[in-house]
């Protein structure tokens, strides 16, 4: 492997203008030479301060802030005054301040989007603006894009519609990408697209920034996102799109359009089916069992429960099972009950996980439908799965239900932010004594029950897609394929100390976020090669593109271009 010492960068700015561009202002810390170079004298205060320096007044002035959207707030600022900075005190503070920059914070951050707005970032992409969306995508001064988040803003977490207040999860998503993924932050770009909004508390809200009227029809609205998508691709050929936050009549059909003919995955539907896989590939290997072995019960048959069961069935295909035998060991619980057949209203993805009423002919419910209980009861499944957004359903009655069937169960309430969690650490370990594998989307304590400490494990696709991003940039992949996503899954539970050593969290720990990433980027690249869609390269070449392309918070040296 070659490592490269990065040569001095040129740069056309000088002055006020370079203290105020976030990629390249280094504050404090331009040195002597610099401050004459580009006209700083007197602009900084006199003492040539390190990064390290300057992180220790950060973190000084963080640590003042009591309520986690203040300290949002600041780091945010911080962001868009001097990104190298930013991501250094990220870096050194890792788990303390995920939580902020991300779930459950950022949910905060996306409520009150319009009325904490200090600064530019990213881009609004309004359809009231559409016959300039090529202007719009120019005005973006970055012309090497890899990496695009974009939202419509409608689902945003489990909080629904937020409005252009989803600019707040784009740009969340990519601070990790930067953080722990090593995509270098001159090539993200956050973007939220504006058509409207059905949540009336913003409507009526005088302080909203964006448009005041109900979400645009679909006609519009599908119209708009073909151009978006057209003009976006035709500014940056190779930049990889992850579509987020999208709400569930939009998020598979815009996955569906668009997955064949552009580098592009939803993060909800197939990230999600990533790192849910991954964790239950490690919690089967903990307890000495296979995937194909479970019973896997969803309450919430939305994007991400049904993108999470149709990898949890390719996988107990590749373990030997028919795809009828892997779909009978499904179980989907909606609003109305067990996804049956003879279900009306069901969409088409939801309509593939349907229980036959054969299936169904020994079991013992009155209504209609069976409920999540009846579930628990006649069907004794061992991995219960949380992604409905609504908080406390998996209560005492169902969680001691399903220990009663099972010994060791897998339960994961996976709904975000924190605040909107299907059960609790504390109430799930109690409920089950404490004879439980666990996984929460959003971070967690440890929990304290009868003189032990349980770690909680986050399974979220924090843990996928910086690896993806970075593995499609090392091998300019051209599409992003199921099997890419499993090579993830894969490597994530071969990374569980559970799994591993009988002991410890289920997911290796956050700090080791960025180590994980590359070796989720050079399986996805090795992959994506295997398939055709992405550049031939050997490993040694795949490898040292990863470690290129991984970019990290030190400061540059600068000279000036003279004209
Ligand atoms: N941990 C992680 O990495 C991720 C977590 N999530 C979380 O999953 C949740 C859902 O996300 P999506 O699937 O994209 O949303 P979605 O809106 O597509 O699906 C949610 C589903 O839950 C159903 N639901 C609502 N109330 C219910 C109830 N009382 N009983 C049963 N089902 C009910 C809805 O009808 C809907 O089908 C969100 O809270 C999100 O934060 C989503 C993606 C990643
Ligand atoms: C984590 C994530 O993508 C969500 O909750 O929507
Ligand atoms: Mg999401």
């Amino acid at each position: 492997m070659t490592t490269r010492t990065k040569g001095p960068l040129y740069i056309p700015y000088a002055g006020p203008a370079l203290l105020e561009t976030p990629l390249l202002n280094k504050g404090s810390a331009f040195s002597k030479e610099e401050r004459e170079a580009f006209n700083l004298t007197g602009l900084l205060p006199p003492r040539y301060e390190s990064i390290e320096e300057q992180v220790k007044r950060a973190y000084m002035q963080y640590a003042s802030f009591e309520n986690t959207i203040n300290k949002h707030i600041y780091l945010r600022a911080i962001q868009d005054k001097n990104e190298t900075l930013f991501f250094r005190l990220v870096q050194e503070h890792l788990p303390e301040m995920l939580p902020i920059i991300y779930t459950p914070t950022v949910g905060d951050a996306c409520e009150k989007f319009s009325d904490i707005y200090r600064s530019k970032r990213g881009l609004f992409v309004s359809y009231e603006e559409r016959d300039q969306l090529d202007a719009i995508l120019r005005n973006a001064t970055k012309p090497k894009v890899k990496v695009i988040v974009v939202t419509d803003g409608e689902r945003v977490l489990g909080l629904g519609d937020q409005g252009i207040g989803g600019m707040g999860i784009s740009i969340g998503k990519l601070s990790l990408y930067t953080a722990c993924g090593g995509i270098s932050p001159a090539y993200t770009l956050p973007v939220v697209l504006d058509v409207g909004t059905n949540n009336e508390k913003l409507l009526q809200d005088p302080m909203y920034m964006g448009a005041r009227h109900k979400r645009i029809g679909q006609a519009e609205y599908d119209a708009f996102v073909e151009q978006f998508m057209q003009a976006v691709y035709k500014r940056w050929p190779d930049v990889m799109v992850q579509f987020e936050d999208f709400a569930q009549p939009n998020a598979m059909p815009i996955l569906q359009r668009y997955r064949e003919r552009y580098c592009c995955f939803n993060d909800d539907i197939q990230g999600t089916a990533a790192v849910t896989v991954g964790s239950l590939l490690a919690a089967c290997r903990a307890k000495g069992q296979q995937l194909c072995e479970q019973k896997v019960v969803f309450v919430g048959a939305g994007s991400a429960g049904c993108g999470i069961a149709e990898q949890v069935i390719t996988q107990m295909m590749a373990e030997g099972l028919s795809d009828e035998e892997a779909r009978r060991r499904i179980y989907m619980v909606d609003r109305f009950g067990l996804l049956s057949e003879g279900m009306t209203d069901l969409r088409d993805f939801q309509q593939k996980l349907v229980q036959s009423k054969a299936a169904l002919s020994s079991w013992n419910y009155s209504g209609d439908f069976a409920s999540l209980l009846d579930v628990m009861h006649c069907a004794e499944p061992t991995v219960l799965i949380g992604v409905s957004g609504q908080p406390g359903l998996f209560s005492e009655q169902v969680v001691r239900a399903m220990h009663k069937g099972c010994k060791t169960p897998v339960i994961f309430p996976l709904s975000n932010p924190s605040r909107q969690v299907e059960a609790t650490p504390e109430q799930v370990i109690a409920w089950t004594e404490g004879d439980v594998i666990i996984a929460t989307g959003s971070p967690f304590q440890p929990v304290q029950y009868q003189g032990n400490s349980y770690p909680i494990a986050q399974c979220n696709n924090s843990y996928i897609f910086p690896g993806i991003g970075l593995g499609v940039i090392a091998v300019k992949a051209r599409r992003i394929s199921d099997e890419m996503l499993m090579a993830a899954s894969e490597t994530l539970a071969a990374a569980s100390p559970l799994a591993n050593t009988g002991q410890g969290e289920l997911l290796p720990s956050l700090t080791a976020l960025s180590e994980l990433s590359k070796r989720i980027a050079f399986a996805v690249g090795k992959v994506a090669q295997q398939q055709g869609l992405a550049l031939e390269i050997s490993d040694n070449q795949l490898q040292d593109n990863i470690e290129a392309n991984f970019w990290r918070p030190e400061y540059r040296q600068y000279k000036r271009i003279s004209f």
